[in-house]
């Protein structure tokens, strides 16, 4: 056994060896309204599980997909509905499966969450999150998780440490409710080869970023790390293990995945689906609770259709039926570049109105202009909001995926189609970059310039591709006096990082400075840019809430609380805790006290960004005392439309919003 099998196998010992029990709850409860709650944390009762597994009872025929280059491609053919391999011969292979380990490779932005979420609906399901780079697993493995998304810290605390045994007193309750200790199934590592070696379902959930190299370079998705983490699937899955591409690819990826798994494993039978993920950045843990649509695509052969039936079966732990959609692998592949491309493109049309409402000059509002169309139930009101552009690490780069898809394929009016909702997203951006410059008088020099907000939207602490850092170098070649940036949610060091990258000289460098607070940021500024639409910038007092409550009552929502003698979900502990929460009045991240004690954070919890403590700063900007904190003649322009413009007015600011008429 190599060193990481060690490693790894320690980690596996760590958990409870699973018993076949259903964790079962037989109660009574009364309705919400009649509950006050009193809780016992830690009473022992004996720890139960249950036992989740699906079963192929047909014969697993299905050889590898091959094509040239593999090294057999005589058992193979593609269909050409779907592009995916059927089976032509090799039919003896009759397999019961059930699905008692899962792995992730990668854990990101949407690796660690999802993971997170599929093992709190599955405790039967050890779930596995295996990543190469050590600093962020062991963020994973800490009180500081390495990404912050509302909600997720307890999630995580669940699944990953289980919970302890407990005993909820109601009044109202005909007895007390036993909440039995659950045991912890999900589990963080840089164990690759162990972790795939066990699965039955591996998620593939590596970075597909834009080509920045060689052929394709700015448009072509770079598959390169899908190709490695193949690689390494194809050489330590078992038979029969069923690989799921949960990363954003370019269409036919799939087919890729296939060829890779045959060259290296040419006698044994994978399925490749395509499961992408449609979580936004900000609210993971709501969209995974609460998906409006989970994709799977198969192969469309009784072994494709069988192994999305056993994904769906995982998903089906806790999201409806009717809102799992099963397609062919290819559908699904194109659909996921597409929703990206569509959401983009809803974004584009505002802000080229935006332009139009400004020049126009006789009152026309952008904001008027959304809502008015988004009342039209063919259209809806999400995603038209005008503002300086979109940002993320997602819709540009699944744009340029998209185009060069049709480009490749000769489409170049296709590919030209799309590509102008990027390059209205660049216009947006210049035309707000140079439109400070105009109004303080064609020049930056002397002036200080501060950046409220960095991130590419509000919620989240990530800060690739935010538009803000392209304009800060905008604003940087008129070489200011300086320009402070100060965001509630980033991390200075990642702030920072992004701005290394844009290609700035020493002396322009030199000249930002990254804040920790709004005060010193807004500090003699001449202008003050509005550049994430954080709720702190509004300009109205937003109450201080608790954070955890707030989530709770909001993600959560109080579902129906199951009858007596079902089983008992998380979902229905969750709407307990709502309940609790709402008799008693006291808001906690756990009222019926389940969670186990956090282990105080030591220096495994990384000792560079991944670690640092990143909640959000909550405070409220006080335009009141930006007013007499900056220079005359109070610039401000709100490029996300979120401050108060009468009031901003009422202050002696001048403002300039995105698609309205200008103030002062
Ligand atoms: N971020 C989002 O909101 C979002 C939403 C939907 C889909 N996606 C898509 O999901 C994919 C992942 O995005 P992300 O934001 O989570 O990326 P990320 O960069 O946050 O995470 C990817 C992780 O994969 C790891 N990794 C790379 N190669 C590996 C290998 N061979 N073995 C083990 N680990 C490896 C990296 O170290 C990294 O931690 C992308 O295709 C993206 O387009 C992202
Ligand atoms: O009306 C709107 C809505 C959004 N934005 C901007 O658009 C960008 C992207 O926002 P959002 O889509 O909310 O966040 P992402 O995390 O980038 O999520 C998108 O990209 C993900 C990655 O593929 C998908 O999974 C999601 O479904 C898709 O919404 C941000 O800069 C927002 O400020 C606007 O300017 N106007």
């Amino acid at each position: 056994m190599d060193n990481s099998s060690e490693q790894f196998e320690a980690a596996r010992a760590s958990l409870p060896v699973l018993q076949n029990n259903n964790n079962k709850l037989t109660r009574s409860l009364p309705s919400a309204q009649s509950l006050a709650t009193t809780v016992s944390p830690g009473v022992s009762t004996p720890s139960s599980w249950r036992a989740n597994s699906w079963t192929k009872g047909t014969p697993d025929t299905s050889p590898p997909s091959s094509r040239s280059g593999s090294p057999d491609n005589s058992k193979v053919k593609y269909s050409a509905e779907d592009g995916a391999a059927t089976e032509l011969s090799n039919g003896d292979a009759h397999v019961t499966k059930a699905t008692r380990s899962i792995c992730f490779i990668g854990a990101g932005f949407v690796g660690g969450p999802t993971a997170a979420i599929i093992a709190l609906h599955n405790p039967d399901i050890t779930v596995n999150v295996v990543d190469l780079n050590e600093q962020r697993v062991a963020a994973w493995n800490s009180t500081y998780l390495p990404i912050h998304e509302t909600g997720l810290l307890k999630v995580v605390r669940t699944a990953r440490d289980g919970t302890l045994d407990t005993v909820v007193s109601l009044p109202g309750l005909a007895e007390p409710v036993e909440l039995k200790a659950r045991q912890p199934n999900l589990v963080f590592s840089t164990n690759v080869v162990p972790a795939i070696a066990e699965a039955d379902i591996i998620f593939i959930c590596v970075n597909t970023p834009t080509k920045t190299y060689g052929v394709g370079a700015g448009s072509m998705a770079d598959i390169s790390a899908i190709e490695s983490a193949t690689r390494t699937v194809a050489q330590n899955a078992k038979e029969g293990a069923i690989i799921v591409e949960k990363s954003t690819v370019p269409c036919g990826t799939a087919r890729v995945i296939q060829d890779i798994l045959c060259y290296y494993r040419p006698e044994t039978s994978f399925e490749v689906l395509s499961n992408p993920e449609f979580l936004a950045e900000g609210t993971a843990v709501e969209n995974l609770m609460h998906p409006d649509r989970i994709l799977i695509g198969s192969a469309q052969t009784l072994t494709g259709l069988e192994a999305a039936a056993a994904l769906k079966k995982v998903y089906g732990a806790w999201v409806p039926d009717e809102r799992i959609v099963t397609v062919n692998t290819f559908s699904s592949e194109l659909a996921k570049l597409v929703a990206n491309a569509v959401l983009a493109q809803r974004i584009s049309n505002m802000n080229a109105v935006s332009a139009i409402c400004e020049e126009f000059g006789l009152g026309a509002d952008v904001d008027d202009v959304s809502l008015a169309i988004g009342k039209d139930s063919r259209v809806g009101p999400k995603f038209l909001q005008a503002g300086v552009g979109f940002g993320g690490s997602c819709f540009e780069k699944d744009i340029l995926n998209l185009a060069y898809l049709a480009t490749e394929l000769h489409l170049d009016v296709v590919a030209d189609y799309w590509l102008g909702v990027l390059r209205m997203n660049e216009y947006q951006r210049q035309r707000y970059s140079r439109k400070i410059v105009r109004e303080l008088n064609g020049s930056l020099r002397g002036k200080k310039i501060a950046v409220l907000g960095f991130a590419f939207k509000d919620g989240t602490n990530d800060t690739r591709n935010s538009i803000a850092v392209h304009i800060i170098k905008d604003l940087a070649e008129e070489m200011p006096l300086d320009i402070t940036i100060f965001d509630p949610g980033c991390a200075s060091a990642d702030i920072l990082d992004e701005i290394q990258k844009i290609g700035l000289s020493q002396i322009q460098l030199e000249r930002i400075r990254i804040c920790t607070g709004w005060r010193d940021a807004v500090q003699d500024a001449s202008a003050v840019c509005v550049l994430t639409p954080w709720k702190q910038f509004r300009g109205c007092q937003v109450g201080r809430t608790t954070k955890v409550a707030a989530k709770s009552a909001k993600t959560f929502g109080l579902s129906v609380i199951p009858s007596a003698g079902e089983t008992i979900t998380e979902m229905d502990i969750l709407a307990l805790e709502d309940v609790a929460m709402q008799q008693t009045g006291i808001l906690s991240e756990d009222p019926l006290g389940r969670l186990r004690p956090l282990s105080p954070c030591s220096k495994e919890c990384g000792d560079g960004k991944l670690g640092e403590d990143i909640e959000f700063d909550e405070e409220t900007v006080d335009w009141v005392e930006v007013a007499g904190m900056m220079r005359e003649p109070r610039w401000v322009f709100d490029g996300r439309n979120v401050v108060d413009l009468l009031e901003l007015k009422g202050l002696g600011f001048r403002v300039r919003s995105i698609g309205k008429v200008p103030v002062s």
